[in-house]
């Protein structure tokens, strides 16, 4: 891995170092993120997505084509599965596949200025390859279908409205972005998609004076997550020098930009700094959509600035090199990163400088 690439994986992290350093960030606000019609005509609802993404990275999508019914099966798939008993959910512990369950305070706090993140989760891909050794291959870790009835089948069915919604949204970013409105069909034609079950368990709620979070500050690694939650409150997403709730609204999902279309965009779209602060027991299903593996994350002929280079970004770079990177830095070797941080810090802007965009 050469100097530039690490210069860009450790990016995100330096956002994290500034929003924790910037006074005032506590302060949360009652701003609200745009709502997308998906119903509306295409026009239409890319106009709006151009505006959500270019000031929020997060916004809702209502007229989803997703009954609620489905969204109601999902969650009382996830509670059961959780409800098992801790030696039959560990029997499914996930391994470098980042598949299965992921037990309560377990390495998946996603940087290091946060405590271990207080939840616990199960993932499932939507493809299955034999290549063990690569990260994120491999094959999904279900329970047998006599622990929890129904559970795989219904995930799977969710997996597959969720892949649906996705092309919708997928389709007015191409259009938001004035490109073809298929444009994005070739790179997402085998994508690095997967389910995410999350607990975040009762009796322990976050304290972010403490550093302790459902989910510690942190962006998304993919290009885009759709994410569905209980009636609980928890979300909130950094804006300027504000953290926002974005609660749950009846009926819709909240969408969020993630590294990739930042990346591929030039930071014109953003994928935002968020984090999870609850106060009671909640149950989430974000599903994360990255590109194909060998996909290419170089900036968009469209979004290039004449005469400037790409941000911190190296030039280019594959989604699977990227996403290994992100978890490599994060999850492995956060000490490390931490480390090598501090004694590049002389050079890092200082905290406070705008690494968080400002409106
Ligand atoms: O549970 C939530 O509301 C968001 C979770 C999240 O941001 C993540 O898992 O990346
Ligand atoms: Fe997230």
């Amino acid at each position: 891995m050469d100097a530039a690439n690490l210069s860009w994986a450790s990016a995100p992290l330096t956002r994290i170092q500034a929003a924790q350093g910037r006074k005032g960030i506590e302060e949360t606000t009652h701003l609200q993120v745009p709502v997308v019609d998906l119903a509306e005509p295409d026009e239409v609802a890319a106009q709006k997505m151009r505006s959500a993404c270019e000031d929020y990275g997060f916004l809702y999508v209502a007229n989803h084509g997703v009954s609620q019914q489905l969204v109601d099966e999902q969650f009382s798939a996830s509670k059961r599965f959780f409800a098992q008993p801790l030696k039959s959910k560990l029997a499914l512990k996930a391994d470098r596949g980042n598949r299965g369950y992921f037990p309560f305070g377990t390495g998946s706090a996603k940087n290091p200025f946060s405590q271990e993140d207080r939840k616990e989760a199960f993932n499932a891909y939507g493809f299955e390859t034999e290549d063990l050794d690569q990260p994120f291959h491999g094959r999904n870790k279900w329970p047998a279908e006599e622990h929890v009835p129904g559970f795989r089948s219904t995930m799977e069915r969710y997996y597959g409205a969720m892949h649906s919604v996705a092309q919708r949204v997928l389709r007015l970013l191409a259009l938001a972005l004035d490109l073809p409105a298929d444009f994005f069909n070739e790179r997402f034609s085998r994508p690095v998609a997967n389910i995410r079950a999350v607990h975040y368990i009762a009796g322990q709620p976050s304290n972010a004076d403490q550093g302790i979070f459902g989910v510690g500050p942190h962006t998304d690694w993919g290009a885009l997550t759709i994410l569905a939650t209980d009636n609980e409150r928890g979300l909130q997403i950094c804006v300027g020098s504000t953290w926002i709730d974005v609660d749950p609204r009846p009926g819709m999902f909240v969408v969020n930009l993630g590294d990739m279309v930042d990346r591929w965009t030039n930071g014109r779209f953003r994928s935002t700094l968020h984090r999870v602060v609850n106060t009671s027991e909640r149950f989430s299903t974000p599903f994360f959509l990255a590109a194909n593996w060998d996909a290419e994350l170089a900036v968009l002929p469209n979004c290039q600035v004449a005469g400037e280079l790409a941000e911190v970004a190296p030039a280019t770079t594959t989604c699977g090199a990227w996403l290994t990177m992100r978890r490599t830095a994060e999850y492995d070797k956060k000490r490390r990163i931490v480390e090598e941080e501090s004694e590049a810090a002389p050079q890092l802007p200082v905290l406070g400088a705008p690494q968080i965009r400002a409106q």
